[in-house]
Order: C-alpha cells, then sequence, then structure tokens
C-alpha cells in the first residue's frame, strides 16, 4: 500500500500504523465527490469503504480505479438473502478487486457458510455484520431479540466464526468481549466511531477512535467525522490526536 509520509526505506511510525486500521467510508451522493475525498487520502495508508449509495451510483466501477490509486477496498453491501442468492452474488464481487466484503449474520448459518467458502477460493476477507451500531436495545427488543445487544453480538459473531468468516461489525464498545470470545485472529471491524465532542449522529453505539483501538478493534470504519470535514485528509490524521 502506497504511503507518502517519511523518506522512502524508512520504518513506518506508530501514526502509520493507526491510519492503515482506519476505514474511510466514502458515503457521498456522487462518484465525483467520492474520488475528490479519495484523491486527498491518497497515500495515507487508510482504506476504503464503498457502501450501499456509492455502488447504487457506480456499482463497481470505482473499486479498480481506488485500487489503482494503492487503497484496500471494504465493500460493504450487507447482504442478506437466501444462501444460493448470497453465493451467487458473492461470486460475482470476489472476482473485482474488493479485499474485503460483509453479508448479515442474521441471513444464517448456511448463508455465511456458503459465502465464506467463496472467500476462502479467492482470497478476500468476508465479515458478518452483527448488530447495526445505530441500534441500541428498545431497537434490538424491537425486532423481536429480547437478548442484551452485547449478547446477540457475541451470539452472531460465533455463528460466524463457526461458518467460516474471517470477522465481524459490531461497536467498539462490544470489543473486550468479542476478542475474549473469538481470539485473537478473528477480525473485529468497528463503525460507530466518534471523536470526543463530534456529532453522534444516527449512532447510538460509539466510542472515540483511540478507545476503539485499546479494545482491540481491528479496524475503524470512518465515515462523517472525515467526510463532512472541510478537509478530509486532516482530520484523518487527527483521529488520533
Ligand atoms: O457494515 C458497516 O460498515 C456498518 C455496520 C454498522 O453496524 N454500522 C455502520 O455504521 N456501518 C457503516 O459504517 C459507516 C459509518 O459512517 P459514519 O456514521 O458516518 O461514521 C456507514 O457507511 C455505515 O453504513
Amino acid at each position: 500500500m502506497q504511503r507518502d509520509q517519511g523518506v522512502p526505506g524508512s520504518q513506518s511510525s506508530p501514526a502509520d500504523e493507526k491510519i492503515a486500521r482506519v476505514m474511510a467510508a466514502l458515503d457521498v451522493d456522487s462518484a465525483d465527490k467520492a474520488a475528490e475525498i479519495a484523491k486527498q487520502l491518497a497515500g495515507t495508508g487508510c482504506w476504503l469503504k464503498i457502501g450501499l449509495e456509492l455502488y447504487a451510483l457506480s456499482g463497481l466501477s470505482l473499486v479498480q480505479k481506488f485500487k489503482e490509486m494503492g487503497f484496500s477496498i471494504f465493500l460493504d453491501l450487507k447482504l442478506h438473502d437466501i444462501p444460493n442468492t448470497v453465493a451467487r452474488t458473492m461470486q460475482v464481487l470476489v472476482d473485482s478487486a474488493v479485499d474485503m466484503i460483509n453479508v448479515h449474520c442474521a441471513g444464517g448459518y448456511e448463508m455465511m457458510a456458503r459465502a465464506a467458502e467463496i472467500g476462502r477460493k479467492s482470497g478476500k476477507k468476508i465479515i458478518g455484520v452483527t448488530v447495526l451500531t445505530s441500534m441500541g436495545q428498545e431497537e434490538l427488543s424491537g425486532v423481536g431479540v429480547n437478548r442484551m445487544v452485547e449478547d446477540q453480538v457475541i451470539n452472531l459473531a460465533l455463528l460466524a466464526q463457526k461458518a467460516g468468516l474471517d470477522g465481524v461489525v459490531a461497536s467498539a464498545r462490544e470489543v473486550v468481549s468479542l476478542r475474549r470470545e473469538c481470539g485473537a485472529d478473528f477480525l473485529l471491524v468497528t463503525p460507530g466511531i466518534r471523536p470526543a465532542g463530534s456529532e453522534q449522529n444516527d449512532q447510538v453505539r460509539v466510542l472515540t477512535p483511540k478507545e476503539a483501538l485499546e479494545n482491540g478493534s481491528s479496524y475503524l470504519v470512518v465515515g462523517r467525522p472525515i467526510t463532512a470535514a472541510v478537509n478530509p485528509r486532516e482530520a484523518l490524521f487527527k483521529l488520533f490526536d
């Protein structure tokens, strides 16, 4: 992955290592805006996340372009369908230049196992969304799950692990328990990241970037704190101040 800090051949610094764990979520309303932000973040070592909005606008067309700019790419389409449909779609997606793709754990064991198998064969990482970070206890009860949020996150993560997924998406608040239950090698990708004092927006289970790393998150998904900033590159580097 490209870096532009330091002189050629120099060791990466602890700051570089933190930036390499950030996935910048390009939730914007045009491919041009996404490309402009990507240009500003190029060479920092962060990942880019293409989500539903950008995918609806431009499909997989930006994947190769961003890849050539040196980014690793998380394609966040949260697949949730019958096993056959998810497997067939996954097969199409892994043939693109993406590095990581997600499915909803709520699709069940068989769906996840089929997705995991395709991931294994292609060398792409497949992870499962547990309980959305926009949901609190009341919302979870509203969809008929009468468990504590953290218990449901762990329940789904263990099922995902058994099905062969590489990791899960959860809140950084659940990461300490998830690490204990799922081990050191399981990827824990955590949205709902908010620097101290910033807008929470529609996120409910939030944590600061620093706390998320301390808890043991593998990757921090950060959208609006970067994309809504006047200077996204500066906002990225300020995350760990
Ligand atoms: O799978 C995801 O990436 C995801 C799962 C989840 O539980 N919560 C969540 O916020 N996300 C995504 O992470 C990003 C968070 O964006 P911000 O709230 O703007 O930082 C969005 O692109 C969401 O779609």
